[in-house]
């Protein structure tokens, strides 16, 4: 379980620039659940998800995964807890190395192991196995550099990395957001199948209304940096996008501009 308790986040603060990312956010959120998160630009999405990783560190409230407050533990030490996909294909994995030392790194990931020994012989082939079963012939590519690949590959590969340290947490930032509709739908399926296979608890941060109600089991949405809507069950169940737009529209006071941003 995933427990948020009362969480701030402010940025430069005591500066001209002071903004309250987060103001006293509460979430629980079951082991094995997938949740998708929706909010305007500046809600908070992205702070809520770094403060999960460890990237942010809060100015107040608790952070609680499994058993562990790692409120104040910081990213490293939260590898084989938390593992995070970005919007930007070329954030995450490492451009200059090979396909197979980006994935030699994720599975070290907060070990003491080197590169080396992750490297040897029959992990070699654990990871060609793994790259394989994505069917995008990335097998034969493994000393190919990761800057070599397309977005899609690079997010293909990631996900693939994320599920190397053992993590039980799956962070998506927008994962899909960058790329063309057809490889954002082989990106999805994959990362539905990666998370029911490895039983991660999820949350998905996206822009689109439609892959919010057609992912996971519950819908949180943010603005000003608080939980305003959590809608899981037959509400969600029935819901349709427009009306996600609506409370949208509502929660937010205005009309949007490019409904067809929120749809697709
Ligand atoms: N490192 C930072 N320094 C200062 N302000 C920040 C920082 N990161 C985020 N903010 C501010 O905090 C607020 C919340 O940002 P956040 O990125 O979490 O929003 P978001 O919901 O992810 O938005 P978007 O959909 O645009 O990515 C915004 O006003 C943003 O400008």
């Amino acid at each position: 379980m995933i427990s948020v308790e009362k969480l701030q986040v402010v940025f430069g603060r005591g500066t001209p620039l002071e903004k309250q990312a987060l103001s006293g956010l509460d979430l629980t959120i079951e082991t094995g659940s997938f949740v998708t998160v929706i909010g305007s630009n500046g809600a908070g999405k992205s702070t809520l998800l770094g403060v999960l990783a460890g990237d942010v560190l809060p100015t107040s409230g608790r952070v609680t995964i499994g058993t562990t407050d790692v409120t104040r533990k910081p990213t490293a030490s939260r590898a084989g807890l938390v593992a995070r996909v970005f919007q930007d294909p070329l954030a995450g994995s490492c451009g200059p190395l090979s396909i197979e030392e980006n994935l030699a790194l994720a599975y070290t990931r907060g070990q003491s192991r080197g590169l080396a020994p992750a490297l040897s012989g029959k992990r070699r082939d654990y990871f060609r196995e793994r790259i394989a079963e994505l069917n995008l012939g990335l097998e034969n590519r493994m000393k190919d550099r990761m800057d070599l690949l397309s977005g899609g590959q690079r997010q293909a590969v990631s996900l693939v990395m994320a599920t190397l340290s053992g993590s039980e947490v799956l962070l998506l930032d927008e994962h899909t957001a960058a790329l063309d509709p057809g490889m954002a739908e082989f990106i999805m399926e994959l990362t539905q199948k990666v998370v029911s296979d490895r039983k991660l608890t999820t949350l998905m941060v996206t822009h689109s209304m439609r892959q919010a109600l057609d992912f996971g089991t519950r819908t949180v949405m943010l603005h000003g940096g608080e939980v305003v809507l959590d809608v899981t069950g037959d509400n969600r169940k029935n819901m349709q996008v427009e009306d996600l737009i609506a409370m949208f529209r509502k929660i937010r006071g205005q009309t949007l501009d490019d409904d067809a941003l929120l749809i697709g």
